[in-house]
């Protein structure tokens, strides 16, 4: 935990380097107690009428670094085309992806990931280990970034992006709104994790939540 710890601090301090803050930004942001979860999944390979994976979705925080078996089924949405792409697993390796908070931070600069993990019907179990990096859980994050230069806006601003940011607008409604004016509550937006990855348990456990 330590090492993926300091894995994602060093890649949150290249990020804000890329945005032209100081390398601590997100650190000093991120408190002394980051928030973070490792979790440990298995997608038993199933026949194909059932629904077991997980649907469409960004994650709803910071950094999401994944380590997965040989198995696949894991894709990412092309934010210019909507073109689903499978990540071909490859040994040794993460997958690291943005989630919804650095998106909205950055102004869109960093894009958050939209993915999904198909039905397994591989006839093997896939398992994968996502680690999830995000601020401590009563820390206020700002809006957006004070004075970030967003001119550098890498181009995905093609005539489809209208559609795709529907789309993804459609899945990242958040049913847990906790802001005030100093920003929003990492905490709660987090939780939203399960309403939006797991629905079938968010309904059964915490639908009164
Ligand atoms: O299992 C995977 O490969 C992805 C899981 C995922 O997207 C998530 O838990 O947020
Ligand atoms: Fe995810």
């Amino acid at each position: 935990m330590n090492q993926l710890e300091n894995l994602s601090h060093t890649i949150m301090e290249a990020v804000a380097l890329s945005l032209g803050l100081k390398a601590s930004y997100f650190r000093d942001l991120f408190g002394e107690t980051p928030y973070y979860r490792l979790k440990c999944a298995k997608y038993p390979s199933v026949n194909k009428a059932a629904t077991i994976g997980c649907g469409a979705h960004k994650d709803t925080g910071f950094l999401t670094v994944l380590f997965q078996d040989m198995v696949g089924g894991l894709q990412g949405q092309d934010p210019a085309t909507g073109q689903w792409l499978d990540t071909k697993p490859i040994p040794d390796t993460f997958i690291v992806t943005m989630g919804e908070a650095i998106e909205k931070m950055t102004g869109g600069l960093y894009h958050a990931t939209v993915h999904r993990v198909l039905n397994n019907t591989s006839g093997r179990d896939r398992y994968s280990i996502p680690f999830f990096f995000d601020p401590s859980l009563n820390a206020r994050i700002p809006f957006e970034i004070e004075n970030l230069d967003t001119s550098a806006e890498l181009d995905y601003t093609t005539a489809k992006q209208d559609q795709v940011d529907e789309l993804v607008h459609s899945l990242s409604t958040s049913s847990i709104d906790d802001s005030t004016s100093q920003g929003w509550s990492s905490g709660a937006h987090i939780f939203e994790t399960v309403h939006r990855c797991h629905p079938e348990v968010y309904a059964r456990w915490y639908n009164k939540v």
